[in-house]
Parts: structure tokens; sequence; C-alpha cells
């Protein structure tokens, strides 16, 4: 949903260019001819609609998700849970982006496999359910899900009484031998590459027979808030959770409770969208911010002020306003590592340096995101300078060309944000973006140049 100014309803988001062929086209990113004055609902969030999944999958009972967000990666989410058992149903939704689903807890039946395409939650929270099953369940994704790592998983559901068939490289494919049990106990992982890891083993541990005391042993830990919105919503369900030291979880055996859950808007997915404020200037609102969350992209109300925005939140509205000039920044984002394509887009718009740490493990993302953005933003002109953790932005005059997307979300609405303050940036394969935000374009386009809205 989308209210705006403007209004442009004949808008075509792949201008001239013919649909006959399926090779993925570019799309020439809009540029606004003003400031922006818009306001963009978002929605559903990725990590809290396939969380909630999750447990409803294992509840005590039918659970109903309102909001959820409907996209590739909660879709392989559905698919796999209906495949291990559950019964997914569409109820009529008045969230206005599509339907509810009520979630009915079965018998977990393993001999199936599952498509994780390249869903971080689908390939890391799945397995252990597969665990729980009885029969075997075979796990594969795309061709680039098979370098994203994967052996704290399976090292870890192994050390918890599981057996595991892979071929010994830590990564997909692999196929999980459920028994219908899981003897559970303590655990020692390194989840330095991933805090999915911690959070797949936790999800499912109140469903083991003694539970889970996992363990991290790595020197650092990732995304930290992700693993404290697994244990949120954990508790939530009433399951036991505590936490004996520094990187160490202790989730007691039990039920997990039903629960009829309003699902939040995907606040890492606004980050594109408040950051157009600073590069386009203007203001840019978001309605049904919640005034306490797990999200790690309640972050952006810190980060953004760093780059010069001023930022509000009044009655659930977020609103981020700025007069369009940047400013260079220093910043430390290993919480909030999938909020730095964005961040890092807004640096090589700035007008001082950046250096952006803390992000080593982002090179695990949908793809080495380090790599990707300095090669994406030098080859339009940047001074982008890759670091062991993170990067280093000097100020540069961009120029047009094509920004390739590495089959990332993220990567693809990153290029858009250059695309506001450069012409003729062309984003390749803008489709990807449907691995959580499949109104990208729409969204997009109305915000900046008016049109439809979604
Ligand atoms: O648990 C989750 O929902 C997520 C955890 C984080 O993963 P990493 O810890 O691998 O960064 C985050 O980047 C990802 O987008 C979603
Ligand atoms: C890292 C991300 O996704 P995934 O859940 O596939 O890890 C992301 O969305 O930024």
């Amino acid at each position: 949903m989308l209210i705006s100014k403007y209004s442009q309803p004949d808008f075509n988001p792949f201008g001239d260019q013919s649909d006959e062929d399926e090779t993925p086209k570019n799309w020439p990113a809009p540029r606004p001819s003003g400031q922006l004055d818009a306001a963009v609902r978002i929605p559903g969030s990725k990590s809290l609609t396939n969380r909630e999944l999750v447990l409803s999958a294992l509840a005590d009972g039918p659970s109903r998700l309102r909001a959820p967000l409907h996209s590739r990666d909660s879709n392989l989410m559905v698919e796999a849970l209906r495949s291990l058992g559950a019964t997914i149903d569409e109820v009529p939704g008045d969230g206005g982006f599509g339907a509810d689903w009520l979630i009915t807890p079965g018998e977990l039946i393993g001999s199936t496999s599952i498509d994780c395409g390249l869903a971080g939650t689908v390939m890391r929270f799945v397995p252990s359910v597969a665990a729980l099953a009885l029969g075997p369940t075979s796990f594969d994704g795309d061709a680039s899900a098979r370098r994203r790592p994967m052996a704290a998983i399976i090292n870890g559901l192994r050390g918890l009484g599981v057996d595991i068939t892979d071929e010994g490289r830590g990564k997909l494919p692999f196929t999980i031998h459920g028994t219908g049990n899981v003897p559970g106990g303590r655990v020692e992982i390194d989840a330095s590459l991933s805090s999915q890891f911690v959070s797949g083993l936790a999800l499912t541990a109140a469903r083991f027979d003694e539970g889970a005391h996992i363990v991290h042993t790595g020197e650092r830990l990732p995304s930290i808030p992700h693993i404290e919105m697994t244990l949120d919503t954990l508790e939530a369900r009433g399951v036991v959770v505590e936490r004996p030291a520094e990187g160490e979880w202790r989730i007691q055996a039990g039920p997990i409770a039903a629960r009829d859950i309003a699902i939040e808007p995907d606040l890492s997915n606004a980050a594109p969208f408040l950051a157009a404020a600073l590069v386009a200037g203007g203001s840019v609102s978001i309605p049904g911010w919640p005034a306490q969350t797990t999200q790690v992209g309640d972050q952006l109300r810190h980060i953004l002020p760093h780059f010069g925005a001023t930022v509000t939140l009044d009655d659930g509205v977020l609103t981020v306003s700025a007069s369009g000039e940047i400013s260079g920044v220093t910043l430390d984002l290993s919480e909030a590592g999938e909020l730095a394509p964005a961040v890092v887009s807004l640096a090589a718009l700035a007008n001082g340096p950046s250096v952006i740490t803390g992000i080593g493990h982002i090179r695990h993302h949908e793809t080495d995101r380090l790599a990707a953005l300095a090669n994406e933003i030098n080859k339009l002109g940047g001074k982008v300078t890759e670091l062991e953790d993170g990067l280093s932005i000097e100020p540069a005059q961009l120029h047009g060309g094509e920004w390739l997307s590495y089959e990332d979300h993220r990567m693809a609405t990153s290029g858009a944000i250059i695309g506001l303050a450069v012409d003729g940036v062309e984003i390749n394969d803008v489709q990807t973006t449907s691995k959580t935000l499949p109104q990208f374009t729409e969204l997009w386009t109305a915000m900046v140049v008016g049109g439809p809205s979604v």
C-alpha cells in the first residue's frame, strides 16, 4: 500500500522492453524529480514470519498468523512444513498484503525432500524439524545456496543425537534420517558465520527429549538481535529459556503453545525506502512501526541520524526527513549485518569518507555482499575498498551503468538507492527482490515518481 502525492497509473517499471523472452531485463532505477513526500506500507517481517511458521507447526494446537509475509522465502517455508506434515491453510486477512495463515500441526513424517531456495531461514531452521520426523528428509536449494555454510547445523544436530548423511562439505545437499525423536542435551557449535545456526537449533529444542543447552564456541557472534528474536518468540509461546552465560542458551523441553499472532512489518525491508529520504531529500514515512520490537531494522532509528537524517516515531509512524546532503559515517554493523547493503549505498553517496565494520559474515549471505557491493559501486566510478570485516568508502562522483544483483534481493534494492541520485543506473534481475518483497518495484516506483499503489 502506498500513499503518495504523485500519481502516474500507466507507469511501467520495465519501460518499453518487450515481455517476450525470459532473460531477466534490466530495470531502469527511477530518479525523483524533486524531494520525496511519501508514506510506504511495508509487508510482514521475513524473520518473524518464518520463525512463527516453524513454531506453529510444532505447537500444541492450531495457530493463526495475521499479515504474514508472502514471498519466496516464506512460501518455501510453508511448503517445507507442509511436506513434513503440517496443514497450512490460507484464510482471508485484513492486512492488505494477502491471506493470513492458519497452521495446524500434524504428525511429522519424513520421506520427503525440501527445497530451501536461497533462504537461510529455511536451510537453517527446518533441518531440526525434519530430525523430529519419522523417515529421511533430503535438503537442497538453489545452486548458490550450496555455497552457504551449514556445518554448524549439521554437526550441531549430530551432537544432539541426529543421524545425517552429507557430502562432507558442511553444505547443502544433505539428508536428515529422522527417527521421530531427538535426544537433545548440551551441544557446542561455532556460530561465528551466522546467528541462524543458534536460532535453527533453539526454535525446535523444546521438542527434543532433554531440550538443548547450546554453547557458542567461536570468537565472534553476528546478528545477536536475531537470536534474541528467536528466544522472544519461544518465550511468547510458553517455552522456558535460560541464558546461563554469554554465548550460551538453555531451552527446556516442554510444549510450544499455539498462538494467534500479528506479524510486524519487515523493518529491514524498510531500510532502502527510508534511505531514499536521505538521498533525494524530503521525507518518507512507514506506518505500522512497532513501539517495541526484536527486529534489528529498528536500529535504523539510530543509524540514519549518523548520515544526517532526522528520525521521528509518532503514533506508530516512523518518519525520516533529510536535506539531500549525506554525511560519511563510521559504524560497526555486527548486530545489523542485514542492513549493511542499504547503509553502504548511502555511504557511497555521502560527501565524506565512511568505514563500515563488523560484517565479515555477510560474505556468506545470499552472495559475498562485501565483494558484490565493492564491485558494483566501483563499476559506477565509486571508491570502495574491501576490508577483512567490512568496507571503506571514499566519496566519488558516480555515473550510470548496469548494476548486477547476484540473486540477492538486498543487492537489487541497494542499486535502486544509488539510482535515485545517479542517472542511468539499470538493475539487472530486480525480480530477485521477490525473496522477501515481491512488491518492491511497485512500492519503489510509487514512492519515487508516483504510480499505482500495491
Ligand atoms: O534469523 C534470521 O531471521 C536472520 C538472521 C541474520 O542472519 P546472519 O546471522 O547469518 O547474518 C540475518 O542477516 C538474516 O537476514 C535473517
Ligand atoms: C541474509 C539474508 O537472508 P537469509 O535469511 O537468506 O540469510 C537477508 O535477507 O539479508
